[in-house]
């Protein structure tokens, strides 16, 4: 029986998923955690987590170190939410370019005789501009900023997209109509409205600062549905009060930004709709039982891709450093304990390495190959599968 433990709301589709193989519990000792935001980075794991499953998009509430140290895989339900963040950012474009929050808060206060009087007088403070024809820079263009620079464009919006890691996956996703910047400047500096998609790392973190507002032009409204942190408060702060940047458009409330007419923040909603709930509860459940049952790795944030057919009664998994003569010591203690490798598959990911080993029989005690294997320098973590 596998023990999953969870630390944030989980819609019960998620549960209902796992087999009855799966008890879901607060216990110390879990072999899973399914998580949403918690914040893991003080927290000592269990020697016995095996994966960790963030139901969402971003891992920065993840120490990945501390979990790669421990043996732990780390996922992600990627894309599951990314409709949601796409359709809020949209309503938020909206939003922008016809003040309707300022518009719609009027409106609620307008109350008593001559109201369509006042109305009428009033209502040319709220003009706003269509998006139609207007420039759009979308920084990041994965699972969320694909969807939102398509939806943009079909808006009739010019929508130009910076992405230098991007996947081949994702450029696929990606329309023809959406032009490619070569530099963060080059999408920056004609762009009416600027979104950042991208995850919170230490190369993100302040990005739109103030070299990144100097470079756009003046009444840009800027937008970040992605992570607090990846734009600069402070320098924001002085963008808007200068009069260079006309709006500021947050899912990331923080003290610095509140009450300002110029500063719209919503409490961190972009993935809250049942839709993406279930996407991602669901993708988790079955991300976690095929990783502790198949040790198959797809989409790891801290392990390479590695998948094979699991067709022998046995199967022995390692995760270990990625440095020369790992996967001779693993071959040599298998030979040494009398077992027949019948596959064996081994990829790489920076700093980690991952191997597969499928043998037919056992010929010592399962914990006693398991012992031999973990005890080999650099091996993080080994595990014995049956089918
Ligand atoms: N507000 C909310 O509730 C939500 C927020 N998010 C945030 O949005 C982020 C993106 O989500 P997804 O699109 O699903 O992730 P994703 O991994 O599919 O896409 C991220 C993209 O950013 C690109 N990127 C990385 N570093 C970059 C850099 N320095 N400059 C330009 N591009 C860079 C990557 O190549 C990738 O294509 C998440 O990491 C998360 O922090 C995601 C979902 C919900
Ligand atoms: O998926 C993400 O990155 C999100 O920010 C969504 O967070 P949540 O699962 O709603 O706490």
């Amino acid at each position: 029986m596998y023990q999953v433990k969870t630390y944030n709301a989980i819609v019960q589709a998620g549960f209902d998923r796992f087999t009855d193989q799966y008890q879901i519990n607060q216990t110390d000792d879990a072999d899973a955690y399914l998580i949403r935001s918690v914040d893991l980075h003080q927290q000592v794991f269990p020697k016995n987590l095996k994966v960790i499953v963030r139901a969402g998009a971003g891992f920065n509430n993840v120490p990945l170190d501390k979990a790669t140290a421990n043996g732990t895989a780390v996922f992600t339900t990627p894309g599951s939410n990314a409709n949601a963040v796409k359709e809020l950012m949209m309503a938020m474009l909206v939003a922008a370019s016809r003040n309707l929050f300022a518009a719609a808060d009027y409106a609620a206060h307008n109350s008593g005789a001559d109201i369509s009087k006042r109305t009428e007088r009033d209502k040319t403070k709220f003009n706003g501009t269509e998006l139609l024809g207007k420039q759009l820079a979308v920084i990041g263009v994965g699972h969320v900023g694909s969807l939102v620079a398509n939806a943009a464009s079909q808006l009739g919006m010019q929508v130009i997209g910076y992405d230098p890691y991007l996947s081949s996956d994702a450029a696929w996703r990606i329309s023809t109509k959406i032009k490619r910047a070569k530099t963060l400047n080059a999408a920056l500096k004609n762009a009416d409205y600027v979104t950042v998609h991208v995850p919170k790392n230490e190369e993100t973190t302040g990005m739109i600062g103030a070299k990144a507002l100097s470079a756009m032009k003046d009444g840009v409204t800027v937008f970040n549905f992605a992570r607090g942190g990846i734009v600069n408060n402070t320098e924001m702060l002085k963008a808007l009060d200068s009069g260079h940047a006309k709006g500021y458009f947050t899912d990331f409330g923080s003290d610095e930004i509140l009450n300002r007419q110029d500063v719209v923040i919503t409490p961190h909603i972009g993935g809250s709709t049942g839709e993406a709930e279930t996407n991602g509860a669901v993708q988790g459940a079955e991300t976690i039982m095929d990783f502790l049952e198949t040790g198959n790795v797809l989409n790891s944030v801290n392990l390479p891709n590695l998948s094979a057919p699991f067709n022998t009664p046995y199967r022995i998994t390692v995760m270990h450093q990625n440095i020369p003569n790992m996967v001779g010591q693993i071959a040599t203690a298998l030979a040494d304990a009398n077992i027949n490798i019948e596959n064996m598959s081994n990829a790489a990911k920076d700093k980690v390495a991952y191997t597969i080993i499928d043998v037919q029989h056992l010929q010592k005690h399962d914990g006693e190959i398991i012992d031999c294997l973990s005890h080999i320098d650099a091996v993080y973590r080994a595990r014995l599968l049956r089918k």
